[in-house]
């Protein structure tokens, strides 16, 4: 069975709901822990969201220099599906493993609502179960959810189609291009502001629209 690992940094907030999500696509969900110096054999990595380090300095800027993160950068440069949710997306960012910042929200406050998102590039690691064009709803909550970058950075994730997911209506924090989540130029490592593992069942919150990134990583395993 596919192993997904899920790390856990101090302040995480929602390592068990990914867990939860992974068994939900049909994976074996592992436990990682920030001080671990392997990976455990998994095939693919979730960074959660939450407050790593109580978000200390900026969010994900401690978070980054965890021994674990040694391990998740190497085997991202291998070519291994890495999925950064929210506090997660920070980590990538501040790893350098995804280009950009997540700066504070315009409006300096904490945003919670349900999101609705376009997902424009399904050629990723994360998002190959949904097409292209397509709508979803998946909760979002954050203080530092603004997308920014300097200008060439941002012409080349558009140029290069690397935009995965834009959101819908108002802008909820700011971001440049109203971009949600953003890839590597292998399609590996995906950053997402938004929550898909909170909308991972048709009873709770907004329905299952979040489920695709994780059977999309499953996909990307076997083909
Ligand atoms: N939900 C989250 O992961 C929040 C991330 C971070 N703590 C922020 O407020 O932006």
């Amino acid at each position: 069975m596919t192993r997904v690992g899920v790390v856990t940094f101090p302040g995480s907030l929602d390592d068990g709901d990914a867990r939860r999500a992974v068994r939900l696509a049909g994976a074996e969900p592992v436990a990682l822990w920030h001080g671990d110096h392997d990976l455990g054999g998994v095939d693919a990595v979730v960074l959660p969201g939450g407050f790593s380090y109580g978000d200390y300095l900026r969010c994900g800027a401690i978070a980054r220099f965890a021994p674990i993160m040694d391990e998740v950068v190497a085997a991202a440069g291998r070519g291994m599906p890495v999925l950064g949710i929210c506090n997660g997306f920070q980590i990538l960012c501040e790893s350098h493993l995804l280009p950009g910042a997540l700066i504070r929200n315009d409006h300096r406050t904490f945003v919670c609502r349900d999101q609705g998102l376009r997902i424009e590039n399904v050629d990723t690691a994360w998002t190959r179960d949904y097409s292209a064009g397509q709508e979803i709803v998946v909760p979002l909550k954050n203080g530092e959810g603004g997308f920014v970058g300097a200008p060439d950075t941002i012409a080349r994730l558009e140029d290069e189609g690397r935009v995965v997911a834009r959101y819908l209506g108002s802008n909820p924090n700011g971001s440049v291009h109203d971009i949600a989540g953003i890839t590597n130029a292998a399609g590996n490592v995906v950053g997402l502001m938004p929550h898909p593992e909170h909308a991972v069942e048709d009873l709770c919150g907004p329905g299952a629209d979040g489920l695709g990134f994780f059977t999309s990583a499953l996909r990307s395993l076997v083909a």
